[in-house]
């Protein structure tokens, strides 16, 4: 399990022990990614999780089948469904998928009363290759961007966000996460998880202030577990920073403590057996441990 942390910073109701953080995003009905992830990872990390579904999608550990929208008329039925009865600490946003579904999030989250943390992971294209954002939704996506606290692109999604090709390098990684963090006025956790090096680097950007000044960005290195079963890691990974972050750590904290986490859900996966592709990670290694 994680450490005790302290208390949320955000509770409207006073001190809750166990926070209460949402998820926004899509399904997957093998539990790897989406919202089922975003779950398992919210409960591995001691906070109370809940879901609203953005799209249904028919996925596998092989791939993207199909992608259901349901009207947005329902999403935000669900959003007031959730927002008018529970108080929120925190909010990970994943798939958003089209304009319209931005735009009703968006919406939704600018009459919220009190301004839960939120993370948005800018959910683009699985590691299969199918599309989960419409192209012509990457604009509005990169106009929702300012409302978030921490932002956590992979190296494509950065390099989008940034308007360049995709980094080859730490270097050119850092410079993107910086002018993205800038643009947004958010702090940026770029993923490096798609490089092919022994150690895989997340680098976590946090903007300038007036005066052009940042702290230093933190260089959170960890071992490559070598393993395919790497499906749903960006989705798991948000939602873990999202259910520390409301539960008192910062966002340098957060980061190497999901590291750890990370690094033994992948090495756990020997023990699961789920599909034929990339399959899930473990989220429970730490708590129901580990066979070697
Ligand atoms: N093989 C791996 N070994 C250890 N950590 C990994 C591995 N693959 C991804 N990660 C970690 O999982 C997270 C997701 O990374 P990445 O693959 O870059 O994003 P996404 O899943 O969104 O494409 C990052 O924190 C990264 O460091
Ligand atoms: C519904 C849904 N949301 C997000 C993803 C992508 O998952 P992610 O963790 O970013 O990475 P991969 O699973 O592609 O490795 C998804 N597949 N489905």
């Amino acid at each position: 399990m994680t450490s005790p942390a302290s208390a949320p910073r955000r509770s409207p109701s006073g001190v809750r022990e166990i926070p209460n953080v949402l998820s926004i995003a899509g399904t997957d009905p093998t539990g790897g990614a989406g919202i089922q992830a975003d779950l398992k990872s919210f409960a591995a990390h001691g906070a109370y999780g809940m879901a609203v579904v953005t799209a249904l999608v028919a996925q596998n550990t092989e791939g993207v089948r199909d992608i259901h929208l349901p009207p947005v008329t329902f999403l935000r039925a669900q959003l007031d469904a959730v927002s008018d009865d529970v108080a929120l600490d925190a909010v990970k946003v994943g798939m958003l998928g089209t304009v319209e579904v931005i735009e009703t999030v968006a919406q939704w989250w600018d009459g919220l009363p009190d301004r839960p943390w939120l993370v948005v992971d800018p959910v683009m294209v699985a590691t299969s290759g199918d599309r989960l954002l419409q192209a012509d939704a990457e604009q509005a996506l990169i106009e929702f961007l300012h409302r978030a606290d921490l932002i956590t692109p992979n190296i494509p999604e950065l390099a989008l966000l940034a308007g360049q090709e995709p980094a080859a390098d730490a270097a050119t990684l850092v410079r993107q996460a910086r002018s993205v963090a800038d643009a947004h006025g958010v702090v940026v956790l770029a993923k490096g998880g798609h490089f092919d090096d022994d150690e895989v680097e997340d680098i976590l950007v946090h903007p300038a202030d007036d005066d052009g000044a940042r702290p230093d960005e933190g260089r959170h290195v960890s071992e490559r577990v070598r393993t395919t079963s790497t499906h749903g890691t960006g989705c798991s990974v948000s939602s873990a920073l999202a259910a520390l972050r409301a539960r008192g750590l910062s966002w340098d904290e957060a980061v190497p403590q999901v590291k750890v986490w990370m690094t033994e859900a992948l090495r756990d996966t020997q023990r699961l057996n789920v599909g034929h592709g990339h399959g899930p990670i473990q989220h429970f290694a730490q708590l129901w441990g580990t066979q070697g």
